[in-house]
Order: C-alpha cells, then sequence, then structure tokens
C-alpha cells in the first residue's frame, strides 16, 4: 500500500530540551491512526513537526513519499495536508459560510472581499457544502460563529479543514472539552471520512481514541514506545506502565 505519511528519525529540540527524538512511523494511506502518550511526550511538537509550524532538527517527513522537511506550513498544505487546532481558530462575529471562505482563502490566489457573498466560483461553493455536510453543519451557513455550541465550533473546524479537500487530515485533540453527546457526533464524523484520506489524531479520551483508529503509535518522553492495534494497546504493559507510572507521579 501506499505511504500516506512517512516520519524517517524526526527529532525537535528546543534549546536543551529534546522533545520528540528519533520518531519513526509508517502511516498507510487511507490509515486512521492515533498518537498517544502521557503529557509531555512530545505528541503536538510531532504534529507541528508534520505540519511545518515547527521545524524538525533532524529527520525527514514524507507526505505520499516527497520530502516536505523543509516546506513551510502553507507549502505542506497545498499539497494536501489539513489540521484542526487544540484552541478554537475560528472568527466568533462572522458566520458560519464567512469562516469557510476564510478558510479557503489559504489555497486560492484569487482575492475576493471577506464579507460579500461574491468570489467563489462552482467549484469552491461545491468543496464548502460538501465539508460542511460531512461536518454535520449544512444549513447553518448563515449562523454568527458565536451564536454556535463548542462542539458545533469545533465541527466546523473540521468543515474548515475538509474544505481544503486534505489527502491526510490532522486532527489535535478533536473532542476535548465536549460534552458526552458531543463526543459521540464528532467520532461519527471522523468514521465517516472518506478512506481517501489518511487521518491522523492526537486525543487524550482512550475509550474514545481506540474505537476510532486502525493502529496507534504510543509516545513517551519524546521517543516512540510502542505501536500496536487498538485492541492490543490497553492490555500492553509498557503503555499501562507509562500511563499509570505518571498517575502515580502526579497524584
Ligand atoms: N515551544 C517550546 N519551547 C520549549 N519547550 C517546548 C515547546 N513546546 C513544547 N515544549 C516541551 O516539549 C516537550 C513535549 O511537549 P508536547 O507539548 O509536544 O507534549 P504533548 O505530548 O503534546 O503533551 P500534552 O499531552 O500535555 O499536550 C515538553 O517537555 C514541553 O514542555
Amino acid at each position: 500500500m501506499d505511504d500516506g505519511l512517512v516520519l524517517e528519525e524526526v527529532g525537535v529540540r528546543f534549546g536543551g530540551l529534546r522533545a520528540v527524538e528519533a520518531v519513526s512511523i509508517r502511516v498507510p494511506a487511507g490509515q486512521r491512526r492515533a498518537i498517544i502518550g502521557p503529557n509531555g511526550a512530545g505528541k503536538t511538537t510531532l504534529f507541528n513537526a508534520i505540519t511545518g509550524v515547527v521545524r524538525a532538527s533532524s529527520g525527514r517527513v514524507l507526505l505520499e513519499g516527497r520530502d516536505v522537511t523543509r516546506l513551510p506550513v502553507h507549502a505542506r498544505a497545498h499539497r494536501g495536508m489539513g489540521r484542526t487546532f487544540q484552541i478554537t481558530n475560528l472568527f466568533p462575529r462572522l458566520t458560519v459560510m464567512e469562516n469557510m471562505r476564510l478558510a479557503l482563502r489559504g489555497l486560492s490566489p484569487r482575492r475576493f472581499s471577506i464579507l460579500g457573498r461574491d468570489g467563489l466560483d462552482r467549484e469552491e461553493a461545491g468543496r464548502i457544502e460538501a465539508a460542511l455536510a460531512l461536518s454535520r453543519l449544512s444549513g447553518r451557513l448563515d449562523q454568527e460563529v458565536r451564536a454556535l455550541s463548542y462542539g458545533e465550533q469545533r465541527q466546523l473546524e473540521m468543515a474548515m479543514a475538509l474544505a481544503t479537500r486534505p489527502r491526510l487530515l490532522l486532527l489535535d485533540e478533536p473532542a476535548a472539552g465536549l460534552s458526552p453527546s458531543e463526543r459521540v457526533i464528532v467520532s461519527d464524523i471522523i468514521r465517516s471520512l472518506p478512506r481517501t484520506m489518511t487521518v491522523v489524531l492526537i486525543e487524550h479520551d482512550m475509550d474514545l481514541v481506540l474505537s476510532l483508529v486502525d493502529w496507534v503509535t504510543c509516545l513517551n518522553n519524546g521517543r516512540l514506545l510502542v505501536e500496536a492495534a487498538p485492541d492490543d494497546i490497553r492490555t500492553d504493559p509498557q503503555v499501562q506502565e507509562v500511563y499509570l507510572g505518571k498517575a502515580r507521579h502526579d497524584a
């Protein structure tokens, strides 16, 4: 099977701190992959190295076989990488549609007014419609974002990432702060994403994540600890040790 994402010995240093060290991961195209690990394991830093928010200090990042290690964020996005953020990134006084248009603007070289209705071609309008449908926000186009529930705002973030038609989608804690019923919606959305898309997610909610993904990568202290199928992760002695050890340490 083709590779969606490959990391070769990726390392990220912040001064003297090795936040991520020699992490090698291969995510086949179309796979759903979770990156888990206790606080400070390096999950967010690794995500940032994949998307280009931080530069890898060593190693290589390959997107569909092409080396993107030296490319800035927008160039990776242009090559099919989309992401959501842990902290919401929306414009609360703009409508759902206006936020969607701003999300697309990152990819389109054409200029258009933020507030006018014009400026979207049929293909772009179709992309927005499809992304909102996948994210269960059809019919909410004219709603101001501040009137949406927190869960709907997270759905909108997903829609904004989907509107760029990513072939690799990175989700940073998609269920963080959500109520149980909102979690069900987000899980359903992730399950319904097309298998032409590779999905990598960070998530602290173990039950949720293990029900969503095909394969799990567990990091600890910046290093890859274990990779296994969801069913085997729960019972893995090393994974139990880092989670329990961390709990003991924090207690
Ligand atoms: N910009 C930065 N400058 C310096 N150190 C950083 C920076 N970002 C992260 N770190 C450090 O790198 C290590 C890994 O942090 P990271 O946020 O990637 O872990 P994480 O697994 O995402 O944790 P959490 O689950 O708490 O979000 C930590 O020791 C953190 O303090």
